[in-house]
Protein backbone atom coordinates (compact mmCIF):
# COMPACT_ATOMS: atom_id res chain seq x y z
CA UNK A 1 0.00 0.00 0.00
CA UNK A 2 1.13 3.68 -0.98
CA UNK A 3 2.52 5.61 2.06
CA UNK A 4 1.97 9.32 2.94
CA UNK A 5 3.83 11.40 0.57
CA UNK A 6 4.49 8.93 -2.14
CA UNK A 7 2.26 8.99 -5.65
CA UNK A 8 1.46 5.46 -7.01
CA UNK A 9 0.89 4.90 -10.64
CA UNK A 10 -0.51 1.46 -11.53
CA UNK A 11 -1.11 -0.67 -13.86
CA UNK A 12 -1.45 -0.79 -17.80
CA UNK A 13 -0.37 -3.66 -19.37
CA UNK A 14 2.58 -2.92 -22.48
CA UNK A 15 4.35 -0.49 -19.40
CA UNK A 16 3.23 -0.51 -16.38
CA UNK A 17 4.08 1.82 -13.62
CA UNK A 18 3.90 3.32 -10.35
CA UNK A 19 6.00 6.20 -9.10
CA UNK A 20 7.01 7.10 -5.58
CA UNK A 21 7.83 10.11 -4.20
CA UNK A 22 11.14 11.55 -6.73
CA UNK A 23 8.76 10.41 -9.41
CA UNK A 24 10.58 7.28 -10.47
CA UNK A 25 8.84 4.32 -12.22
CA UNK A 26 8.52 1.25 -10.11
CA UNK A 27 6.16 -1.85 -10.96
CA UNK A 28 3.54 -2.66 -9.10
CA UNK A 29 0.04 -3.19 -9.10
CA UNK A 30 -3.26 -3.65 -7.02
CA UNK A 31 -4.64 -7.61 -6.98
CA UNK A 32 -8.17 -8.23 -7.16
CA UNK A 33 -9.59 -10.19 -4.74
CA UNK A 34 -7.48 -9.66 -2.08
CA UNK A 35 -3.53 -10.03 -1.73
CA UNK A 36 -2.76 -6.71 -1.39
CA UNK A 37 0.00 -5.35 -4.15
CA UNK A 38 2.21 -7.30 -6.47
CA UNK A 39 4.41 -6.92 -9.62
CA UNK A 40 2.01 -5.72 -12.43
CA UNK A 41 1.45 -8.92 -15.26
CA UNK A 42 0.66 -8.62 -18.75
CA UNK A 43 -3.20 -9.59 -17.66
CA UNK A 44 -3.78 -7.23 -14.97
CA UNK A 45 -6.50 -4.55 -15.75
CA UNK A 46 -5.22 -0.91 -16.99
CA UNK A 47 -6.58 1.39 -14.41
CA UNK A 48 -4.28 3.65 -12.11
CA UNK A 49 -4.78 4.62 -8.70
CA UNK A 50 -3.12 7.85 -7.54
CA UNK A 51 -2.33 7.85 -3.65
CA UNK A 52 -3.32 10.76 -2.42
CA UNK A 53 0.04 13.08 -1.75
CA UNK A 54 -0.41 14.33 2.27
CA UNK A 55 -3.60 14.48 3.40
CA UNK A 56 -5.38 11.25 2.50
CA UNK A 57 -8.67 12.82 3.29
CA UNK A 58 -8.60 16.67 1.72
CA UNK A 59 -9.62 15.25 -2.14
CA UNK A 60 -12.91 13.37 -0.11
CA UNK A 61 -13.65 16.47 1.39
CA UNK A 62 -12.64 19.11 -1.44
CA UNK A 63 -15.08 17.28 -3.65
CA UNK A 64 -18.03 16.73 -0.79
CA UNK A 65 -17.80 20.88 -1.10
CA UNK A 66 -18.01 20.49 -4.67
CA UNK A 67 -20.69 19.05 -4.73
CA UNK A 68 -22.76 21.37 -3.06
CA UNK A 69 -20.99 24.19 -5.31
CA UNK A 70 -21.57 22.84 -8.57
CA UNK A 71 -25.03 21.23 -10.06
CA UNK A 72 -24.10 18.14 -12.03
CA UNK A 73 -22.05 19.33 -14.47
CA UNK A 74 -19.19 22.13 -13.87
CA UNK A 75 -16.50 23.93 -15.64
CA UNK A 76 -14.10 23.62 -13.36
CA UNK A 77 -11.86 26.97 -14.58
CA UNK A 78 -14.95 28.63 -14.33
CA UNK A 79 -16.34 28.15 -11.09
CA UNK A 80 -13.40 26.29 -8.71
CA UNK A 81 -10.04 28.27 -10.20
CA UNK A 82 -7.96 26.57 -6.64
CA UNK A 83 -8.95 23.01 -7.18
CA UNK A 84 -8.17 23.58 -10.88
CA UNK A 85 -5.05 24.45 -10.31
CA UNK A 86 -4.26 21.62 -8.10
CA UNK A 87 -5.61 19.08 -10.16
CA UNK A 88 -3.58 20.55 -12.83
CA UNK A 89 -0.66 20.64 -11.29
CA UNK A 90 -1.27 16.74 -10.58
CA UNK A 91 -2.06 16.30 -14.05
CA UNK A 92 1.10 17.49 -15.20
CA UNK A 93 3.01 15.68 -12.68
CA UNK A 94 1.21 12.23 -13.89
CA UNK A 95 1.82 13.00 -17.38
CA UNK A 96 5.23 13.47 -17.25
CA UNK A 97 5.81 10.53 -15.55
CA UNK A 98 4.29 8.84 -18.42
CA UNK A 99 6.67 10.50 -20.83
CA UNK A 100 9.69 9.80 -18.45
CA UNK A 101 8.72 6.21 -18.30
CA UNK A 102 9.03 6.22 -22.23
CA UNK A 103 12.26 7.86 -22.53
CA UNK A 104 10.28 10.83 -24.28
CA UNK A 105 11.01 15.13 -23.26
CA UNK A 106 9.14 14.76 -20.40
CA UNK A 107 6.45 18.30 -21.44
CA UNK A 108 5.86 16.64 -24.90
CA UNK A 109 2.27 15.48 -24.34
CA UNK A 110 1.64 18.47 -22.37
CA UNK A 111 3.11 20.40 -25.39
CA UNK A 112 0.53 18.36 -27.44
CA UNK A 113 -2.31 19.49 -25.25
CA UNK A 114 -2.08 23.26 -25.63
CA UNK A 115 -2.37 25.84 -23.36
CA UNK A 116 -5.87 26.00 -23.08
CA UNK A 117 -6.56 22.60 -20.97
CA UNK A 118 -9.87 21.90 -20.34
CA UNK A 119 -11.03 20.09 -16.72
CA UNK A 120 -14.60 18.82 -16.49
CA UNK A 121 -16.38 17.56 -13.25
CA UNK A 122 -19.22 15.29 -13.31
CA UNK A 123 -21.23 13.68 -10.12
CA UNK A 124 -22.51 10.41 -11.19
CA UNK A 125 -25.71 9.63 -8.99
CA UNK A 126 -26.34 5.76 -9.20
CA UNK A 127 -29.87 5.11 -7.67
CA UNK A 128 -30.71 1.36 -5.82
CA UNK A 129 -32.27 -0.66 -8.36
CA UNK A 130 -33.98 -4.12 -7.16
CA UNK A 131 -32.97 -5.63 -10.63
CA UNK A 132 -29.59 -4.72 -11.25
CA UNK A 133 -28.69 -7.86 -13.44
CA UNK A 134 -31.12 -5.96 -15.98
CA UNK A 135 -29.86 -2.31 -15.98
CA UNK A 136 -26.57 -0.50 -15.85
CA UNK A 137 -25.32 2.70 -14.20
CA UNK A 138 -23.30 3.70 -16.85
CA UNK A 139 -22.57 1.64 -20.27
CA UNK A 140 -19.15 0.37 -21.43
CA UNK A 141 -17.07 3.04 -22.81
CA UNK A 142 -13.45 4.38 -22.62
CA UNK A 143 -13.06 7.88 -21.34
CA UNK A 144 -12.29 10.76 -23.78
CA UNK A 145 -9.86 12.98 -21.92
CA UNK A 146 -6.07 12.87 -21.52
CA UNK A 147 -6.33 11.19 -17.46
CA UNK A 148 -9.57 10.94 -15.62
CA UNK A 149 -9.70 11.46 -11.84
CA UNK A 150 -12.05 9.27 -9.85
CA UNK A 151 -13.37 9.49 -6.39
CA UNK A 152 -15.21 6.54 -5.76
CA UNK A 153 -17.99 6.18 -3.42
CA UNK A 154 -16.68 4.94 0.05
CA UNK A 155 -19.36 2.32 0.39
CA UNK A 156 -20.31 0.90 -2.93
CA UNK A 157 -18.49 -0.76 -5.18
CA UNK A 158 -19.55 -0.63 -8.27
CA UNK A 159 -16.75 0.53 -11.08
CA UNK A 160 -15.63 -2.26 -13.14
CA UNK A 161 -12.61 -2.67 -15.88
CA UNK A 162 -12.76 -4.88 -19.26
CA UNK A 163 -10.02 -6.94 -19.94
CA UNK A 164 -9.70 -10.30 -22.53
CA UNK A 165 -13.86 -10.02 -22.29
CA UNK A 166 -13.94 -10.13 -18.91
CA UNK A 167 -15.46 -7.34 -16.22
CA UNK A 168 -13.25 -6.75 -13.15
CA UNK A 169 -14.11 -4.78 -10.29
CA UNK A 170 -12.48 -2.29 -10.08
CA UNK A 171 -11.86 -2.54 -5.51
CA UNK A 172 -12.49 1.22 -3.18
CA UNK A 173 -9.16 2.07 -1.88
CA UNK A 174 -10.50 4.24 0.75
CA UNK A 175 -8.53 7.57 0.58
CA UNK A 176 -7.17 7.21 -2.90
CA UNK A 177 -8.54 8.50 -6.38
CA UNK A 178 -8.81 6.31 -9.59
CA UNK A 179 -7.20 7.58 -12.47
CA UNK A 180 -8.39 6.46 -15.85
CA UNK A 181 -5.63 7.04 -18.80
CA UNK A 182 -8.41 8.48 -21.32
CA UNK A 183 -8.19 8.20 -25.41
CA UNK A 184 -6.45 11.09 -25.68
CA UNK A 185 -3.45 9.90 -23.77
CA UNK A 186 -3.91 6.33 -25.71
CA UNK A 187 -3.46 8.75 -29.24
CA UNK A 188 -0.49 10.82 -27.85
CA UNK A 189 1.54 7.58 -26.53
CA UNK A 190 0.81 5.59 -29.83
CA UNK A 191 -1.09 2.66 -27.71
CA UNK A 192 1.51 2.40 -25.54
CA UNK A 193 -0.83 3.75 -22.38
CA UNK A 194 -4.14 2.09 -23.12
CA UNK A 195 -7.59 3.46 -22.41
CA UNK A 196 -9.23 0.90 -20.20
CA UNK A 197 -12.90 0.24 -21.22
CA UNK A 198 -15.04 0.41 -17.92
CA UNK A 199 -18.56 0.71 -17.13
CA UNK A 200 -20.12 1.33 -13.82
CA UNK A 201 -22.99 -1.22 -12.11
CA UNK A 202 -25.96 -0.54 -9.91
CA UNK A 203 -26.44 -1.85 -6.45
CA UNK A 204 -29.80 -3.67 -5.69
CA UNK A 205 -30.21 -1.72 -1.98
CA UNK A 206 -27.76 1.36 -1.77
CA UNK A 207 -27.52 3.91 -3.54
CA UNK A 208 -23.93 4.90 -5.37
CA UNK A 209 -21.97 8.13 -5.93
CA UNK A 210 -18.83 8.92 -7.69
CA UNK A 211 -17.01 12.39 -8.82
CA UNK A 212 -15.27 12.09 -12.11
CA UNK A 213 -12.71 15.08 -13.14
CA UNK A 214 -11.94 14.58 -16.73
CA UNK A 215 -8.61 16.60 -17.74
CA UNK A 216 -8.71 17.57 -21.73
CA UNK A 217 -6.26 18.91 -24.41
CA UNK A 218 -6.98 22.67 -26.02
CA UNK A 219 -9.88 21.39 -28.38
CA UNK A 220 -8.31 23.79 -31.05
CA UNK A 221 -5.43 21.46 -30.91
CA UNK A 222 -4.93 18.12 -32.85
CA UNK A 223 -4.18 15.38 -31.15
CA UNK A 224 -1.67 12.62 -32.75
CA UNK A 225 1.46 10.46 -31.92
CA UNK A 226 4.09 12.50 -30.64
CA UNK A 227 6.51 11.19 -32.90
CA UNK A 228 6.00 12.18 -36.46
CA UNK A 229 6.02 9.64 -38.88
CA UNK A 230 6.81 12.08 -42.52
CA UNK A 231 9.68 13.49 -39.79
CA UNK A 232 11.30 10.77 -39.50
CA UNK A 233 11.12 8.52 -42.55
CA UNK A 234 14.18 9.17 -44.67
CA UNK A 235 16.38 9.39 -41.33
CA UNK A 236 15.07 6.10 -40.68
CA UNK A 237 14.78 4.58 -43.65
CA UNK A 238 18.93 5.64 -44.25
CA UNK A 239 19.56 3.59 -41.37
CA UNK A 240 18.17 0.75 -42.73
CA UNK A 241 15.50 0.93 -40.27
CA UNK A 242 11.72 0.65 -40.66
CA UNK A 243 10.46 4.00 -39.50
CA UNK A 244 6.88 2.44 -38.86
CA UNK A 245 8.98 0.91 -35.69
CA UNK A 246 9.74 4.53 -34.66
CA UNK A 247 6.46 5.98 -34.74
CA UNK A 248 5.28 3.50 -32.37
CA UNK A 249 7.80 5.19 -29.70
O1 LIG B 1 -19.01 6.02 -11.50
C1 LIG B 1 -18.09 5.28 -11.84
O2 LIG B 1 -17.61 4.41 -11.13
C2 LIG B 1 -17.51 5.46 -13.22
C3 LIG B 1 -17.66 6.84 -13.77
C4 LIG B 1 -17.10 6.99 -15.14
O3 LIG B 1 -16.55 6.09 -15.71
C5 LIG B 1 -17.27 8.27 -15.85
O4 LIG B 1 -17.88 9.19 -15.29
O5 LIG B 1 -16.75 8.36 -16.99
FE1 LIG C 1 -15.53 6.78 -17.48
Amino acid sequence: MAESGKVEIVGKPVQDLVLNSENQPKNYIYKEGGGGFRDAQDDDIPVIHLHRLSSPSTAQQELAKLHHALNSWGCFQEYCPTVYRKYKAETEVIIKAMTNSLNLEEDCFLNECGERDVMFLRFNYYPPCPMPDHVLGLKPHADGSTITFLLQDKLVQGLQGLKYDQWFKVPIILDALVINVGDQTEILSNGIFRSPIHRAVINSEKERLTVAIFCLADSEKEIKPVKNYSEIYFQYYHQGKRPIEASKI
